[in-house]
Parts: structure tokens; sequence; C-alpha cells
């Protein structure tokens, strides 16, 4: 299977704090792999580990040569006092000819806000505006860290169906990460349940069954399931390591449940090396080709203590 990025037994430490342990992970062209996992649980820190703003103290990370990448922050690191203009912020840091700018503004629903401030800007419409200036380099990859946080659950919902048509419109990838248990497993392809580690991972309607899920997020999550209506008539390939035909419907065929094998308890050992400040950025990522293993390793026996947290075994 084609492989965009991916990682191989990262780990992350900050200042001797392990928040990262062995994670691997893969995504394919064409599908929305979303990231739950509670606060503090290291998805920031692996999304900033995947595009290069913080390095990992173990373990590798793989992209498709040239892969095009386009990246929202969880947060914009700009001083609310600078005047800074849509437009110009738009042309951060690769200039960009008014005609592109406009037609991003319109395809992520905010045309016409050229002129307003980014400091003026509404939480929905700034999240909006990072969109387009990601998508302004064409990504293959499009990395969202929390999209919606602070927005309302109709732009929250509208967002995400935003996120779905530009993937289906570009063929893009999608990895994001999300709180939104609800919408994520009405738009997600793959789930990867994070807790320092991978507690597991699979299609939303796997996951959501998954001991490890539940008892991260509780037995809440019903609802998740009954706005599940994915018929996976969509036009991408993509092959979640069980080779189904995509006109099947996904659950016929659910990704086994992955759990992360291998004995090491968690380490104090570490570096912290501490990324730059994400500015909503599309980066050219460097080249590096990518191993065409299965990067969650797929069906491996599981191992390893009961983990306290996920009640999951796994390494950590
Ligand atoms: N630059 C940093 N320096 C030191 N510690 C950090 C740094 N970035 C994150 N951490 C710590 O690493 C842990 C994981 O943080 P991270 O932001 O990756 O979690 P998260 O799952 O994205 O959390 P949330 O859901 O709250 O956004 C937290 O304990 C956090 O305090």
């Amino acid at each position: 299977m084609e492989t965009l990025i991916a990682a191989e037994d990262l780990s992350v430490a900050y200042g001797g704090a392990r928040v990262l342990q062995d994670v691997s992970l893969r995504i394919a062209p064409g599908e929305i792999v979303t990231i739950v996992g509670p606060n503090g649980s290291g998805k920031s820190t692996l999304v900033r580990a995947l595009i290069g703003l913080t390095r990992p103290d173990g373990g590798k990370v793989m992209r498709a040569p040239g892969l095009r990448l386009g990246y929202v922050p969880q947060k914009l690191a700009l001083d609310a006092s600078l005047p800074l203009s849509v437009r110009r912020f738009l042309s951060l840091p690769r200039r960009v000819s008014d005609a592109a700018a406009e037609a991003a503004l319109a395809r992520t629903g905010v045309a016409g806000l050229s002129g307003r401030q980014i400091a003026g800007l509404s939480g929905g419409q700034l999240q909006r505006v990072m969109l387009a200036r990601a998508l302004l380099d064409r990504p293959q990859l499009l990395i969202l860290d929390e999209p919606t946080t602070g927005l309302d659950q109709p732009a929250t919902a509208a967002f995400y169906r935003l996120i779905e048509e530009v993937r289906g419109e570009t063929g893009c990838s999608v990895l994001m990460v999300s709180h939104d248990l609800h919408v994520v497993m009405s738009a997600s392809d793959r789930v990867i349940c994070l807790n320092g580690h991978v507690c597991c991972e699979g299609t939303p309607r796997v996951i959501s069954a998954a001991p490890e899920y539940r008892a991260l997020f509780g037995l809440g999550t019903g609802g998740a399931l009954a706005l599940y209506r994915h018929a996976h008539d969509h036009g991408h390939e993509h092959d979640h390591g069980h080779g189904h035909d995509p006109a099947h419907p996904h659950e016929a065929h659910p990704v086994p449940l992955v759990p992360i094998a291998g004995g090491q308890g968690l380490s104090s050992q570490g570096s912290g090396a501490k990324g730059s400040g994400g500015q909503g950025s599309s980066a050219q990522a460097s080249g590096g080709s990518v191993a065409g293993g299965k990067a969650g390793r797929a069906a491996a026996p599981e191992q390893g203590a009961r983990c306290a947290e996920c009640g999951g075994r796994h390494a950590v």
C-alpha cells in the first residue's frame, strides 16, 4: 500500500518526562484519520513530531518524497495587537496571487474576508482562514490539530463537512486531532486512540467498541455509532490492511485492533527537544522514502502488562 507519511516506534520526551513511547502509524493517500485521546496524551506532540517541529528521541518519521503538507495548528501564535490582514496572512511565508487567495477563501466559505484583520475574526472564521492558507499549497496531506476548538456544534459539524468536501475534491489525506468524538466517528475512515502510546486503532465502529477506547472515553459514545453511516462509496482507493472492496460497507471488514507489543516500560530518559511555534503553515516536506510495511503492527498478539490508564495491553 502506498503511504504518504509514517511513524515507526516514535518516542518523545520533554526534559526527561516521557510523552510518547513507541508510536507507529501510517497514512495512506485519500484517507481521513483522526487521533483521539485525553488531554495531555501526546496528540499535539505526535503531530508536531510528524511535521518535524518536535524532534523525537527515538524512532523515525518517513515521508513520501516531495510530500506537500498543509498544517493547521491548534492555536495561532500571533500577537493580537500586531496589525495583520487576512490577505497578508495568506501570503506568509510565500507570496500568493490575489486570485489564488480569493479562491482559497471562497473554497473555505469565507470569501470577502481579505481586508479584515486576523485579530478581529471570530473563531470559526479564523479556522477557515487557516484552512484556506493550508490549502494554497495544494497539500497531499492536510494535518489539523483540534481545528474546531472553541466552535459551537453547528460550526464544528460544518467545518468537518468542509474537510470531507476538500478531501473529495482534491483527494488529499487528512490527519486530524479532535475531541469531538461524535463528529470524529462520523467523519473519519480510521481512528487512532492515543494515550502516550497507541491504545487501539481501526474504523470508528471498531474503535467505539474497543475496551481501550471505552476505558478512556466511557460508554457514552453510542451516539457516535448511530452517526456513523459511512457507506464507503467515495472514489478514493485505500486499504486498511485487509484489502476490502471499496464498494463494500466499511464495517463489513473492520480493521483488527492493533495492540502494541513489546515489554519496555516508561523511561525517564530523553532530550526533550522543543519545537518552534507552528503558524498554520504549509510546508514542503523533505524527502525520504516510506517503508511499505504495516507501521501499526496489525494483528500482533497482545503482550505486556495491562495498562492502568486504558485497560489495554501494550508496551507502556
Ligand atoms: N514544549 C513542551 N515542553 C514541555 N512539555 C510539553 C511541551 N509540549 C507539551 N508538553 C507536555 O507534554 C504532554 C503532552 O502534551 P500534548 O500537547 O502533546 O498533549 P495533547 O494530547 O495534545 O493535549 P490536549 O488534548 O490538552 O491538547 C503534556 O503533559 C504537556 O504538558
